[in-house]
């Protein structure tokens, strides 16, 4: 079990840390890890956020560690140059199309979600959003028009083979949950959208136990919030999930619980090579100061374990053990605590 980890910057390198020691407290037998530099780390030390030989590191592996990347240090640097290009380079390169995203409400937060305690406790859902196509991977650019006036331009795009292979991945995983799917697109201006639509309409005949319903983004963030119990799966593009997700960490509490696996086609000998990191960013604001809340990282490395090696009773074991650590009291900054990062994982060791 070969694992690329690749910490990056700000608050990565402090909540990969964590999960790295929760992995050691398991003690899992041929796991075997290697480190690799990503983002503004990637630049300083290679020249590039996303150096060729992390990328060959993060092919050879059967699963991706990730931390965060973002420094604003970097904000001036031409676009192919920031850290952020490492994610988007590891998601196109390594063709992982199906970003899952859930969000659970643990026991004991109700208070912190900013929702109503009893609207969020129903919180149980599942965000599947397509991660290499869209606005995200268009042409772009900018330019100074003929006027004299500046330019910029993204374009979003969706090919019906690329909608498809996502709804495939949001329906299977439906059947696996509570039967529902919601569709999540702007159908009512977007082209992109109407296209999303109707093929996501065609794979639902191929699941007639999945109850399909579409909704428009703006609503679906007003739901999220008004509603979050009624969502099963979410299934959306890849700029309305980037958005939606942020959007339902708060509901569970924080940015900080909220875990993602991005998997693609690639088979290892016991499940997906995938790339599993935190939701949130390097979080400029925390970093360095210990402060961090690592769960979102560690929950990440039950999901690897899950999907990547097959392992799921120490899947579990991890989800529980944070669950707990929750349940009783253990809090970072985040949710109200004063707990910090390094407290944090060895709590969560404790209760494993
Ligand atoms: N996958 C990634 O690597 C990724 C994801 C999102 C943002 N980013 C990058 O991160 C940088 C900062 O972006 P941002 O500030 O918009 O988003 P962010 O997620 O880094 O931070 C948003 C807010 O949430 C807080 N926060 C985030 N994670 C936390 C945690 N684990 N514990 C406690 N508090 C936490 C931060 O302190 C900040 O106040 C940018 O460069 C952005 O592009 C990277
Ligand atoms: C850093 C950024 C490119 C990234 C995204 O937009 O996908 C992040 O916000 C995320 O949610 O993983
Ligand atoms: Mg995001």
């Amino acid at each position: 079990m070969k694992i690329a980890v690749l910490p990056g910057d700000g608050i990565g390198p402090e909540v990969t840390h964590e999960a790295l020691r929760v992995l050691d407290a398991l003690r899992l037998p041929g796991l075997t890890l290697f480190e690799g530099d990503v983002g503004a780390a990637g630049y300083r030390d290679h020249g590039h956020p996303l150096p060729p030989e992390t990328l060959q590191m993060a092919r050879e592996a059967d699963a991706i560690l990730f931390g965060a990347v973002g420094d604003p240090s970097c904000d001036d640097l031409e676009r192919h140059l920031r850290p952020e290009q490492a994610v988007l380079g590891l998601r196109k390169e390594l063709q992982l199309f199906a970003n899952l995203r859930p969000a659970t409400m643990f026991s004991g937060l109700e208070e912190l979600s900013g929702l109503r305690p009893e609207i969020a406790r129903q919180i149980d859902l599942l965000i599947v959003r397509e991660l290499t196509g869209d606005v995200y991977f268009g042409d772009k650019g900018t330019r100074t028009t003929d006027s004299g006036e500046r330019e910029g331009w993204d374009m979003m795009s969706y090919s019906e083979s690329e909608v498809r292979r996502i709804a495939h991945t949001a329906f299977r995983a439906a059947q696996t949950r509570q039967n529902r799917l919601t569709s999540v697109d702007k159908a009512n201006v977007l082209e992109t959208s109407q296209l999303w639509r109707d093929v996501v309409i065609e794979v639902a005949v191929e699941y007639p136990d999945v109850a399909l319903e579409h909704m428009y983004v703006d609503n679906a963030a007003m739901q999220l919030v008004k509603a979050p119990g009624a969502f099963d799966v979410v299934l959306t593009g890849n700029l309305f999930g980037d958005i939606l997700s942020d959007l339902a960490s708060m509901c569970v509490g924080s940015i900080g619980l909220l875990a993602s696996a991005s998997l693609g086609d690639r088979q290892t000998a016991h499940g997906t090579f995938g790339l599993y990191e935190p939701i949130h960013g390097s979080a400029p604001d925390i970093a360095g100061q210990g402060k961090a809340n690592p769960m979102a990282t560690i929950l990440s490395a039950a999901m690897m374990l899950r999907h990547s090696f097959g392992l799921e009773d120490e899947a579990k074991r991890i989800e529980d053990a944070v669950a707990r650590a929750l349940k009783n009291g253990i809090r970072g900054g985040d949710l109200g605590g004063d707990m910090g990062c390094e407290a944090i994982g060895k709590a969560v060791c404790e209760r494993l």
